[in-house]
């Protein structure tokens, strides 16, 4: 991707062109051109100010033109078949145009997008903003398909301005993105990465920002971004947060859009608005807060019938379009992994928070442009993404809340079509739900699905369960997940864990039982002594990780700042889970629940209270357990059969000793005896005890760190039996010590002074000896060094070039690389073109000037080679 400085000498210069004189054309007239169209420019934009200080609404608005908007903004709207505003639109451009901060709300596929990035434009244009101007307008998003989105609908209507504008994502080494940034006018951007530049790259000159937009608002608190956004709003101009009593207006303007309105969003609003209008196109009771045209529909089925009526579901609807949510990104793997064996008839496709960003873009960008196709994602994809002509959305799990169920249902009747949407209840949880749709005066119709409609997947699944491993494995974290993620849910009156039919659920997944589920409660209630800080440390490291994350991370905490060290492939995910400590939910995952005790799971084989080291211990890979941890296995298996004894010792590390007053005199001599014997017992070697005395340490009771140190090559060397180095005779075969005892000599050497020299002989030969050793042993190491940096230097290489086409996260909404504004003349538009369109210009120029109407034409045409570019641009593969 290249990227070229924009040479304009000032930043208003192009707005009349910059008079360089084109190509054989002599400067003077050109010169004159300019200024003429400079003055021409001049006026409109003063007449356009009059137009919106002045404007009075009519009784209504039919058309874009009707708005005092720029002829630049219009005949990108009429490009990209935009003409008549919806009502959010028509209600918050005109607000914004006069500068007021705004909160706007309108239900989902209403037109929000249009409706901040129409006055974003304006505004810039008529304050005549350069592209030498910097930094003057910025639309935060709360995920990197969304602001891709954002950003390829400003390229669309933004074409016949001149602004550059970037995507600022991460997914990319904050270094290119800090090279490019002093170039753009608008970003599109998340929050962690843009906070990061704002903190650390230098130059990136924030201060000017005319426009600040908070798009997704209540999903960016969600996600837990609060903290971050408070960090970049004090970046900005100052703003009402840090004015004292009497605010002062900031030079800001701030516009705030959600589709929901949640108490949250008021404190953010305080935070960065000021005196804001509120416009909120939701009016519960009049038209809903769920598009009109939506069919909604739910039915009542078991959680163990949930797979069969899906796959019933698929099976009768091979023509549509459709997207399933589901709570966790391991059920998104099962079920797509499972149904794609069985071979439903549908693209079948997937989406979670754990893809690498270039999959996630890439799905994203194939299910857009699918006739027919079945997405099963997280809530990843719930919010704010525009799939065009969505059939169907399936709500295999119940949502969260009812946002949540606006946010996932408006992915479908988006602006004037129609959709529908169907979620699938527990018994236990129908009652909840509907008082909480009653609640928000949303209507859905139940619905009875015919057993004979529902598929039977149980012996298939059964099938791949134990033909494949993996999947077996797949199924029982999909298990866990799913039920973990009730457990901790915050509406009780809805989500009722003990009521779930756990052991029919696994069945119904092809597995062999519940899996074992540890809780946050019980663990903390078994911890013993030492164990209790450790476990304690842990938590507090685990919530700093996620407070850290919900700071810097660009896509929430599995999501998202730097999400790509995080994100996994999804081959590697499977190979390092059993490493990590996992988001039980894929993205908003409550890890401060903790378990009452009547949230057990309800099967007989409730699980006992389990620790992280017993899910290790689970993982796939027993088999390559050391002996030591395969000992520990079959203690544990030990102790479990105590635990039906009543024996409640169901944690790994447990002291042998129970009584820990020792006596003055035992406490030094029996602290440094265990500390050899620990180094035997991880040594595998006997150790001689003193039956009289109780064990203090058993090898249960090492911790990891201690049983590294213990086995390490070092300390082997140090406690271990002294080496002996053989020397065998060639003819008899017999061995000899090489090194000669001191009996040997004696016996060897009668007189001391043959005996010294014989000494001194041999000291020399072992100091060369030992030269020798040390050179190879460092050729040894060196060679090992440069294996290892050779294999990541090709790792770094593999690396770059799938970043490559993963992209380049800054671009321009009409290419700005040409930078010669010479061009401007020519053509009535003042924008730099990108390096096609230029190649299209160009071919235009030689049929002379074509008129809007074909520009138009040719745009539609273009569309999806400009969605295609964007995406390109941002993989930079262009
Ligand atoms: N004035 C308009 N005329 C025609 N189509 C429009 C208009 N405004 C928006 N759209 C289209 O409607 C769809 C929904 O728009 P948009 O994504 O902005 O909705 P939204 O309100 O932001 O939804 P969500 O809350 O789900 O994010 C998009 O495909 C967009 O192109």
């Amino acid at each position: 991707m290249a990227f070229v400085d924009n040479k304009a000498s000032s930043s208003k210069s192009s707005y009349g062109g910059k008079g360089k004189g084109g190509k054989g054309k002599p400067a003077q007239p050109r010169l004159k051109t300019n200024q003429a169209k400079r003055l021409k420019i001049d006026e409109e934009l003063k007449e356009l100010q009059t137009r919106v200080e002045t404007w009075v609404p009519p009784a209504e608005i039919t058309l874009f033109n009707e708005l005092p908007l720029s002829s630049r903004t219009i005949k990108g709207l009429k490009s990209s078949h935009f003409l008549n505003p919806t009502p959010i639109q028509q209600l918050a451009i005109p607000s914004a145009l006069r500068g007021q901060d705004l909160l706007g709300s309108a239900k989902t596929g209403s037109g929000k997008t249009l409706a901040f990035l129409i006055p974003l434009l304006e505004r810039l244009y008529l304050d005549k903003w350069g592209p030498m101007d910097g930094l003057g307008a910025v639309v935060i998003s709360p995920t990197r398909e969304l602001a891709v989105q954002t950003f390829n609908q400003l390229r669309d209507i933004g074409k016949y301005h001149n602004f550059s504008a970037g995507l600022v994502i991460g997914g990319k080494p904050l270094k290119e993105e800090q090279d490019r940034l002093g170039r753009m006018n608008i970003l599109i951007a998340t929050p962690g990465r843009l906070l990061q530049h704002l903190d650390s790259t230098v130059g990136f000159e924030s201060s000017g920002v005319k426009v600040l937009v908070l798009d997704e608002a209540d999903r960016l608190l969600d996600l837990g971004f609060l903290p971050a956004l408070r960090a970049i709003i004090g970046h900005f101009s100052p703003g009402v947060a840090s004015s004292s009593s009497t605010p002062t207006k900031p030079n800001r303007q701030t516009l705030l859009f959600s589709a929901t309105q949640t108490k949250d969003l008021a404190a953010l609003a305080k935070l960065s608005l000021y005196q804001p209008e509120y416009i909120n196109c939701n009016k519960a009771g009049e038209e809903g807060v769920v598009p009109s045209n939506l069919e909604q529909y739910y039915a009542v089925v078991g959680l163990e019938k949930k797979l069969d009526t899906l796959w019933g579901f698929v099976k009768s609807h091979l023509k549509m379009k459709g997207i399933v949510f589901v709570t966790s990104g391991k059920q998104v793997r099962f079920i797509f992994e499972t149904f794609r064996r069985l071979h439903p008839g549908l693209p079948l496709m997937h989406l979670h928070g754990k893809q690498k960003q270039a999959t996630r873009l890439s799905i994203f960008q194939k299910y857009s442009t699918s006739k027919h196709a079945l997405l099963i994602c997280t809530d990843v994809a719930a919010r704010g993404l525009d799939f065009p002509a969505v059939d169907w959305v399936i709500q295999l799990d119940c949502p969260d809340d009812v946002d949540t169920y606006i946010h996932r249902i408006g992915r479908t009747a988006r602006y004037q079509s129609g959709g529908h949407a169907l979620t699938l209840l527990c018994p236990s949880e129908e009652q909840g739900m509907l008082d909480r749709w009653k609640e928000k005066l949303i209507e859905v119709k139940k619905i009875k699905i015919k057993e004979s409609k529902m598929g039977n997947l149980k012996q298939q699944m059964q099938n791949f369960a134990f033909r494949e491993p993996e999947i077996k494995y797949l199924g029982q974290r999909a298990f866990i997940s799913y039920m973990k993620s009730i457990h901790i849910q915050k509406d009780k009156s809805v989500f009722k864990f003990s009521e779930l039919p756990a052991e029919a659920f696994a069945e119904s997944m092809g597995l062999p039982g519940a899996p074992q589920i540890k809780f946050a409660e019980q663990k903390a209630a078994k911890v013993r002594g030492g164990e209790k800080k450790n476990e304690q440390k842990e938590a507090e490291e685990e919530k700093e990780e996620l407070a850290k994350i919900g700071v810097l991370d660009v896509v929430g905490s599995d999501e998202d700042s730097d999400e790509d060290e995080e994100e996994e492939d999804e081959e590697e995910e499977e190979a390092q889970d059993d490493e990590e400590e996992e988001d039980d939910k894929d993205e908003s995952g409550d890890s401060d629940s903790e378990a009452s005790s009547e949230d057990r799971l309800p099967s007989k084989s409730a699980p006992a209270v389990r620790t992280k080291y017993d899910r290790m211990f689970e993982r796939k890979n027993q088999s390559i357990l050391t002996p030591h941890y395969t000992a520990l296995v079959s203690h544990e298996n030990d102790k479990d059969e105590n635990e039906d004894d009543g024996d409640d010792n169901d944690d790994v590390f447990t002291l042998a000793r129970k009584d820990h007053a020792l006596s003055d005199n035992e406490k030094g001599s029996d602290i440094e005896d265990d500390d050899e014997d620990l180094v035997k017992i991880a040594q595998g070697k006997d150790i001689e005890r003193d039956d009289s005395k109780e064990p203090l340490i058993s090898s249960e009771d090492l911790s990891k760190r201690k049983l590294k140190a213990a086995t390490s090559k070092r300390s082997k060397l140090k406690n271990g039996p002294l080496g002996e180095k053989l020397i065998f005779d060639e003819n008899t075969g017999e061995s000899r010590n090489f090194y000669e005892t001191g009996k040997d000599i004696e016996t060897k050497f009668n007189d001391p002074k043959e005996r010294k020299e014989f000494l001194e002989k041999q000291r020399k030969q072992m100091l060369v000896d030992n030269e020798i050793d040390k050179k190879v042993a460092k050729e040894k190491k060196n060679e090992l060094k440069r294996k290892r940096k050779e294999r990541e230097r090709e790792m770094r290489q593999e690396y770059m070039s799938d970043d490559d086409e993963e992209g380049g996260p800054v671009a321009y909404i009409g290419g700005s690389d040409q930078g010669d504004y010479s061009d401007v003349d020519d053509r009535e538009s003042i924008r730099s073109p990108a390096p096609e369109e230029e190649v299209r210009n160009k071919k235009k120029r030689k049929n002379k000037f074509k008129p809007d109407v074909n520009d138009a034409e040719d745009n539609r045409g273009n569309m999806e080679d400009d969605e295609a570019l964007a995406l390109k641009l941002l993989q930079g593969s262009a």
